[in-house]
């Protein structure tokens, strides 16, 4: 079942891309970066070891059960930005505005400004809630707090940038993250 979730969350990302003929389309779209697969060595260690000492927490059927709804409903989250976005979306942050990219304010990016990482957080929670990997859980809370946090400022200030007022009361508006 992990193998599966990776699967088709990679394969879609890297489909998707290819499909709306983006700008920055390329084998990263694939999205292994060092960092990710260093955190998801870590949670495959920390199952495979709690495994072996078989940590009671393994057991609850419960939370593999709530793992794969947040799966689902951060996919979902994730994929309907993605496609909304569409060529709009980008993995990396653009550094000058490109000729064709518009300001997005339909469909989800009507309800919260970052789906699609509001969907990846999600996402990436259940697969921790599937192993049933209480350190990685609150490690991979962590490091998305952190991430997106300082990522958003970011893309939030170059945003502002391209599209100036539109964006700055479309900030106003909808919230970040939820
Ligand atoms: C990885 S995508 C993430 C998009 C968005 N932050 C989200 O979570 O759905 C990053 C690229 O999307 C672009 N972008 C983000 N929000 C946008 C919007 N509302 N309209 C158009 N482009 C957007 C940024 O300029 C950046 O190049």
């Amino acid at each position: 079942m992990p193998a599966a979730t990776l699967t088709v969350f990679h394969l879609s990302e890297f489909l998707l891309s290819w499909a709306f003929k983006r700008s920055d389309f390329s084998r990263h779209a694939f999205l292994f970066s060092w960092p990710y697969c260093t955190a998801m060595v870590l949670a495959l260690i920390e199952y495979v070891s709690e495994k072996h000492i078989s940590w009671p927490s393994k057991q609850h059927q419960g939370a593999v059960h709530l793992g794969l709804l947040l799966i689902f409903i951060g996919e979902c989250i994730r994929k309907s930005a993605v496609i909304t976005a569409g060529r709009n979306f980008s993995h990396q942050l653009t550094h000058g505005q490109r000729l064709d990219h518009v300001l997005v304010t339909h469909g989800i990016y009507r309800v919260v400004r970052h789906p699609s990482y509001l969907g990846w957080t999600i996402w990436v929670m259940g697969t921790q809630l599937v192993l049933q990997n209480p350190c990685c859980f609150i490690l991979f809370g962590l490091l998305c707090r952190n991430f997106f946090k300082r990522r958003i400022a970011i893309e939030d200030a170059q945003l502002r940038q391209f599209f100036g007022a539109a964006y700055e009361r479309y900030q106003r508006q909808v919230p970040a993250m939820g």
